[in-house]
């Protein structure tokens, strides 16, 4: 075949492989190498490349493909650079090799979370480019570092930079899921993370004693509250076929901190919590709900949280809505499923949506299991081809949706 490389593999194919290399793993990831990849795709696809170091060491990199149209807010299609760490004794093959077994299999960190969703989208621009089509609107890639342990040192100062301004993005594509059956999923929002830590304190005392008022009581009692609240909301996701894991409020208790010695009854102990918000709740009355938890344990408990997002938006998807209408009127000439979801844990759309951007979480992987963040993490080189043939037909869709009455 004419696109066949040396060994017979889709030179898009090698270039994933490529990319996967590169070691952008947390919490020391090789950022510059990631930088130094996407200048030299942008040079490759004859696209501007600007670098917005949001951090010291944390570059957003932009590459950008001008529409016919430029007075049109524009399309961006975001990806993040982090991958998450590895347990390299859990792996079949090293996790930065890109090993491809014999059956066309991808294994490495980031071949689902989200390095395949880069590569499609400049293989994509490359594909259109390469046939000579032009858009209305333009099209700008951001490469995002930090999203893996928050995206506080990426999207979530890029958005307030004047650079992120001057793009005047109207719609946006970011990170979905893998879906394992024939339909596709795509993300519409997603939960609010809070992350608490409950404190508690009390008597403390030697170890043989039924000491009264002590930290553990009080902490067990709120652990209780916490995980019978997750039962609840676990029952009511089970007992009902149309609500979907992000519909509802998930807490774990994650972890257990306090205690010095056997015979010693500590003064303090504290216990973490990884609560994901559906965004149907009312936050206020949720923090309400939390507190008295707490008061209802005794004294002495408090909590902080370490993570409180607050503002939980949704991107329409009603038949009337231009971005929607464009969207799944791909999947619809193309003859394919899509099932629209609630993202169940935190992406970068979170602070697109909240400056105002519609966004969509799309990662077109269909026949493939949710393997991100999970050993063996690997993607079939046929889907990931196949990524890159969607996304052929939804930039075009989605650069040519004519200016809305707002201003879009
Ligand atoms: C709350 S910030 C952490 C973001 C992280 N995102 C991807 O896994 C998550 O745990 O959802
Ligand atoms: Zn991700
Ligand atoms: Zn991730």
């Amino acid at each position: 075949m004419a696109n066949q490389g040396p060994e017979g593999e889709h030179p898009s194919v090698t270039l994933f492989r490529q990319y996967l290399r590169i070691r952008t793993v947390q919490p020391k990831p090789d950022y510059g190498a990631a930088v130094a990849f996407l200048e030299d795709r942008a040079r490759q696809l004859g696209l501007s490349c600007q670098k917005v170091e949001v951090a010291p060491g944390y570059v957003v990199t932009v590459l950008t493909w001008v529409g016919t149209n430029p007075a049109l807010p524009s399309i961006l299609l975001n990806s993040h650079t982090d991958v998450v760490p590895v347990f390299k004794e859990h792996w079949s093959h090293d996790p930065f090799e890109a090993f491809k077994d014999s059956k066309g299999y991808i294994y490495a960190r980031g071949s689902q979370d989200m390095k395949c969703v880069s590569i499609q989208y400049l293989e994509a621009v490359r594909r259109l480019k390469a046939e000579g089509r032009h858009f209305p609107r333009t099209i700008h890639m951001t490469f995002v570092p930090d999203e893996e342990v928050g995206g506080h040192k990426g999207m979530e100062l890029f958005v307030h930079r004047p650079e992120f301004q001057a793009l005047r993005a109207g719609f946006a594509l970011d990170e979905g899921l893998a879906n394992p059956t024939d339909a596709f999923t795509v993300f519409y929002s997603e939960r609010s993370p809070w992350w608490v830590r409950v404190t508690s304190t009390g008597r403390p005392g030697h170890g043989s004693r039924f000491m009264e008022d002590t930290a553990a009581e009080k902490l067990h009692k709120v652990v209780s509250s916490f995980l019978a609240f997750r039962e609840k909301e676990r029952q009511r996701l089970q007992s009902n076929p149309h609500l979907k894991e992000g519909a509802v409020t998930c807490v774990n208790l994650t972890k257990l901190e306090g205690g010095v010695a056997y015979n010693v009854v500590p003064a303090t102990m504290s216990a973490c919590f990884d609560i994901r918000v559906a965004p149907d709740v009312d936050l206020k009355a949720f923090e309400k709900q939390l507190e008295s938890w707490c008061q209802e344990a005794g004294e002495g408990v408090t909590f902080e949280f370490s993570q409180k997002w607050t503002q939980p938006r949704v991107t329409p998807t009603d038949s009337s809505d231009p971005w929607w209408a464009a969207f799944s009127g791909v999947f619809k000439d193309m003859n394919l499923n899509l099932e629209p979801e609630i993202f169940p844990a935190a992406t970068d759309s979170r602070y697109i949506r909240a400056v105002g951007i519609p966004a969509l979480g799309f990662s077109p992987m269909n026949h493939t299991p949710v393997l991100l963040h999970d050993h063996d993490e690997r993607l079939h080189e046929a889907v990931f081809l196949r990524g890159i043939d969607i996304y052929t037909h939804l930039l075009p869709a989605l650069a040519s949706v004519p200016a809305l009455p707002n201003g879009s």
